[in-house]
């Protein structure tokens, strides 16, 4: 029996999900990179798969945009079918002038004007905080396969087309490096859930550099370093 987004069996899911906002995205990375795979959802196009990464099983499923989004999916996946890990890999723009395209950044905390927490769970915290033990071990990840990954601060924005400057700016004033549009729910939902959760992004473009631009393409298919890590965090956890 499944959820109303999610027509997945119990048990047909792995333990640890690797949830890209873009289900073409989990597509991308369920074909290149595991073994044996199975599709478990088609529902509403968000699209999910699971397979086994060097014979281990890990599953692979889109979030959609926004907190509202991945909320649904990640409550469903921790409540409905035991997932216990969701490590959310996404695109994000780049605030801070240190973050190019193409970097590989590991939020340590995400901050959000969004009330989502307040509305889910009452909780009034603007800064939601990922599983340590899971940011531990994506970092032990990215040192044995020599890819730089710095744990900063991210926003986690309502919105992609600002029509005011006054949320990046507060964002910037506590310390937001980069901008993307889920974390804060998801860290949120398995703190309440008592799950994990962990957030790596590649950035796609930067609001310091406006030549710094990754394609739709791009942004679908190359982001390799950061999917072999997710990969490889995936299996050791
Ligand atoms: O590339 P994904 O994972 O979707 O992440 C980022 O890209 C989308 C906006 O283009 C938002 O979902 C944002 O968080
Ligand atoms: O949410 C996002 C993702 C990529 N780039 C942005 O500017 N915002």
């Amino acid at each position: 029996m499944g959820t109303p987004h999610n027509e997945a069996a119990k048990g047909e899911i792995a333990r640890v999900v690797l949830m890209p906002g873009d289900p073409l995205r989990a597509r991308h990375i369920a074909q290149t990179y595991l073994q044996d795979i199975q599709p478990f959802n088609t529902i509403r196009g968000m699209l999910g798969f699971t397979g086994t990464y060097k014979g281990v099983p890990v599953s692979v499923m889109g979030s959609g945009m926004g907190i509202p989004s991945i909320g649904i999916y990640s409550y469903e996946l921790f409540t409905t079918y035991d997932v216990d890990v969701i490590i959310r890999i996404g695109s994000c723009g780049a605030y801070a002038p240190e973050r190019h395209v193409f970097d590989v950044v590991l939020a340590d905390s995400a901050y959000s004007e969004s009330t989502y927490a307040l509305t889910m769970s009452g909780d009034e915290n603007m800064i939601q905080f990922p599983a340590m033990d899971v940011n531990a071990c994506i970092l032990d990840q990215a040192l044995a396969l020599g890819i730089r990954v710095d744990p900063i601060r991210f926003h986690s924005s309502d919105v992609f087309y600002n029509g005011i400057e006054q949320p990046k700016a507060d964002a910037i004033a506590l310390g937001c490096q980069i901008v993307e549009m889920e974390s804060f729910g998801l860290f949120h939902n398995a703190n309440v859930c008592g799950k994990k959760a962990a957030c790596l992004c590649t950035v796609s473009d930067s609001f310091v550099y406006e030549d710094e631009i990754a394609t739709p393409q791009q942004r679908e298919q190359n982001f390799d370093a950061m999917m072999r890590l997710a990969l490889e965090s995936a299996i050791a956890l």
